[in-house]
């Protein structure tokens, strides 16, 4: 009976229940135009030192052995130099290393062959025709070479999505994120999380079959129940973190609001170090929203210049106030601007009654909209002259017109990006609306099983869970899903 019980569980453990998502086996599904071999310019377009190209299929050593003299393989992995000329006319093309990649030791996992070569277009080109002629090879589409990988287990769909941002990280922040995905430190964490369901299934099961001979270890369910509720805390906790995430992938909204002329545009000049947005003496200058992506002290923004809010003005300005006040409600960081010399101004105190006064400057609730605070034109106040405003919350000075206080700035936004996005390094793991979607149908599913008294049901719970998790990583995914993926990849990745 004890025997019977064990190998059920470990059968569910391992065998033919545990979803396929949960090793690192790929989607299952067939590689599209599989049997082909692909070929494709993987490093950048243009004229550059060294291009390399790469074949992925079946026939990528014939390949390798057309083009080059002497006609034999190179050792697997190991840079040779050979001579390339065009199969067909015998031209020579190029001296470049070459190298040779049997599967499924590869990226894809399927025999693949790169051409080091020198970077001018003629070669490439010339390269690319040469491959071209050789039977059985066309080019890639955008993003082959990786959904061949993902088809061959070599990555889970999350490794994938790593790869797809680490190619597009354009700030530290987001390389460090991508790199971790890829790492699979999300995938590692779902099949763990899968693991605990699968052993509580296997439990349940077990419980289903053979409550009857009593035999039973006692309090089998007891502790699939507290499995569960820690199960249920720890997704919790990452859900929550899961907007953190995302905004380290796409960008904190950060909005620069003030009133009339306190200085916001050349604020916005300044920090995306371009003429984004038009600066002048006149007040009610910028009407609408002027966004900008920028690299905020390594972390990915999105800048929005707003209208000064001010009452009182014609129907295009007010138009403009009305639309910086519903982009400020969307920001994630304010940056609050004044004109330091100008701050007993009725402009000012408004602003500070009701922007920066209810969002708490330098003390944030949990939740609530972080700002900072800002006193430009600090050039225009007497050198050494005591604070223009003791009483009021934490600020800093700054000159965009000297650049003065732009270290500090930088320093004060990059803790508060920190806060609003998580560390890249040890903090949020879901970047996409995709795993908080799955996350959330799991933790549903979780509450089903603690609702129902059936067992019958409960276990149906426990797999709808399990299976939300697998899909996180690949397992299941549907064709959509996996086109929405791979689309972000450029030809010959
Ligand atoms: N002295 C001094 N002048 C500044 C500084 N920053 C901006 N200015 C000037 O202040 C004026 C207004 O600057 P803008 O950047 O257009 O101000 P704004 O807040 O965007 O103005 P609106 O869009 O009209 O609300 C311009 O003449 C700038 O040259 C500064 O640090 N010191
Ligand atoms: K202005
Ligand atoms: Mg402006």
């Amino acid at each position: 009976m004890w025997r019977r019980f064990w190998t059920l569980v470990a059968g569910a453990a391992r065998g033919p229940r545990s979803p396929r998502s949960c090793t690192r086996q790929g989607s299952g599904a067939p590689v599209p135009g599989s049997g082909a071999t692909v070929f494709a310019l993987s490093s950048g377009q243009g004229r550059c030192g060294i291009a390399v190209i790469r074949t992925s299929g079946p026939a990528s050593g014939h390949a390798l052995r057309s083009l080059t003299a002497p006609q034999d393989l190179p050792p697997a992995r190991s840079a040779c130099l050979r001579l390339l000329s065009h199969p067909r006319s015998g031209e020579p093309l190029d001296r470049a290393l070459v190298l040779w990649f049997p599967g499924p030791q590869s990226f894809t996992g399927e025999d693949c062959a790169e051409f080091h070569v020198h970077g001018g277009p003629a070669v490439v080109s010339g390269v690319l025709q040469a491959l071209g002629s050789v039977p059985g090879l066309r080019p890639a589409e955008a993003g082959e070479f990786t959904r061949r990988a993902f088809a061959h287990g070599k990555l889970s769909l999350t490794e994938v999505e790593g790869l797809a941002d680490l190619i597009h990280a354009e700030t530290e922040a987001q390389r460090r994120q991508a790199l971790r995905q890829l790492d699979g430190e999300l995938g590692h964490l779902c099949r763990a999380w899968a693991k605990t369901l699968t052993k509580a299934l296997a439990h349940v099961e077990a419980y289903i079959d053979f409550s009857e001979d009593d035999n039973l270890e006692e309090g089998v369910l007891e502790r699939v129940d507290s499995q569960v509720r820690e199960l249920e805390l720890a997704l919790s906790a990452h859900l929550r973190d899961a907007r953190r995430g995302q905004r380290l992938r796409s960008g904190a909204h950060v909005v620069v609001a003030g009133p009339p002329n306190a200085g916001k545009s050349s604020l916005v000049n300044l920090l995306s170090r371009k003429p984004v947005s038009i600066v002048s003496p006149e007040p009610g200058t910028t009407r609408d929203v002027l966004e900008t992506p920028v690299d905020l002290a390594g972390f990915p923004a999105l800048l929005s210049d707003t209208a000064g809010l001010r009452e009182g003005v014609g129907p295009v300005e007010q138009e403009g106030v009305r639309r910086a006040r519903e982009r400020l409600e969307q920001a994630d960081l304010i940056l609050a601007v004044l004109d330091a010399s100008d701050l007993a101004s009725p402009s000012s105190c408004n602003f500070l009654d009701t922007i920066v006064t209810p969002a708490g400057a330098g003390n944030p609730k949990e939740n609530s909209q972080r700002l900072l605070l800002v006193l430009n034109k600090s050039d225009l106040l007497p050198r050494g002259g005591p604070d223009p405003s003791p009483n009021l919350p934490p600020h800093l000075l700054l000159s965009c017109l000297t650049g003065e206080g732009l270290d500090g700035l930088l320093e004060a936004l990059r803790k508060e990006l920190a806060e609003v996005c998580g560390d890249p390094s040890t903090g949020p793991l879901l970047t996409r609306a995709r795993h908080q979607h799955h996350l959330q149908g799991c933790l549903d599913a979780l509450g089903h099983y603690k609702q129902t008294k059936d067992l019958a049901l409960a276990a149906e719970a426990l797999r709808l869970a399990r299976g939300h998790l697998g899909r996180i990583t690949g397992g299941g995914g549907t064709d959509e899903i996996l086109d929405i993926i791979f689309r972000d990849f450029c030809v010959g990745k």
